[in-house]
């Protein structure tokens, strides 16, 4: 059984002036523990699939399957992680990654324990005490990942969360991003428009067509790649070489628009 379906999915968006065919007929099967990235145009309907997956909205057509199971309503196997950190600026970090386990209901000891550990990994020890402005962009992104770590999600929703970091930062966030994600044997989906940070973060990649966004390719990364974490990735001549494959592919899409 796989671990997530996407279900020949149709997603359209009905407003006063259009309907929007924000995707359409998309299959896939995702395991346990894989990463994969989701690449395309600008609106080919990575993010509207997310939420799709995080049943935030529901497909006109088709269903999400998770377990063996058809997602019906928001869930808590599912974390979120987005380009801006959501933390509310008038509580500390620690209040806000706590926060977010109560209103999943998990206000035991155990919990909270295990947000500070997380904190502490990921080398936020000693901020617990801090309001977000007190950190800089690369910081309040990696309290955001504990928030969405502490809760123990089945799955990881990553929707271009290094995107709004300078460039040294956002390789060292995605560094820590999958080494963390692979140590707690998480399954995380990354939507980017980044052909570099998909290729060394992914285990496959599915690339999308934009209007309406259908699944047009997947790309298995090399197994030399995924055991690599993305730094040592990128140094690879593999790399360049699939790099160059996909940005052809990519461009030929945009072409065809
Ligand atoms: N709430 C909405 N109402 C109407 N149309 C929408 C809505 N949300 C998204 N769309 C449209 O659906 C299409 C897919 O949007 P979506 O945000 O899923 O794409 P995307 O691939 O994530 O885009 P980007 O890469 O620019 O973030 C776009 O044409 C967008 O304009």
């Amino acid at each position: 059984m796989n671990f997530l379906v996407v279900d020949h999915v149709s997603h359209t968006y009905f407003t006063e002036k259009a309907a929007v065919t924000a995707l359409e007929n998309v299959s896939l099967e995702i395991e346990k523990g894989e990463f994969v990235s989701f690449l395309g145009p600008s609106g080919c309907g990575k993010t509207t699939l997310l939420s799709i997956i995080a049943a935030l909205i529901q497909p006109t057509k088709g269903s999400v399957i998770l377990e063996g199971e058809k997602v019906h309503s928001i869930h808590p196997s599912v974390g979120y992680m987005l380009q801006q950190d959501y933390l509310f600026p008038w509580k500390t970090i620690e209040e806000n990654i706590l926060l977010g386990l109560t209103i999943m209901g998990m206000n035991s000891n155990e919990a909270k324990q295990r947000a500070l550990d997380l904190l502490s990994r990921i080398g936020l020890k000693g901020v617990e005490t801090y309001y977000p402005n007190q950190l800089s962009g690369g910081m309040r992104q990696r309290a955001a990942l504990v928030r969405t770590l502490a809760t123990d999600p089945k799955i990881l929703l990553l929707d271009e969360p290094f995107s709004a970091l300078d460039y040294q930062t956002k390789l060292k966030l995605e560094e820590l991003v999958w080494k963390t994600l692979k140590e707690y044997k998480k399954t995380a989906l990354l939507v980017t428009h980044d052909i570099g940070e998909a290729i060394a973060m992914s285990d496959r990649i599915f690339l999308f067509s934009a209007k309406p966004g259908r699944l047009v390719r997947t790309f298995i990364v090399p197994k030399e790649l995924r055991n690599l974490s993305p730094f040592h990735s990128r140094n690879h001549t593999t790399f360049s070489e699939l790099f160059q494959f996909i940005w052809k592919e990519l461009d030929s899409l945009e072409a065809n628009e």
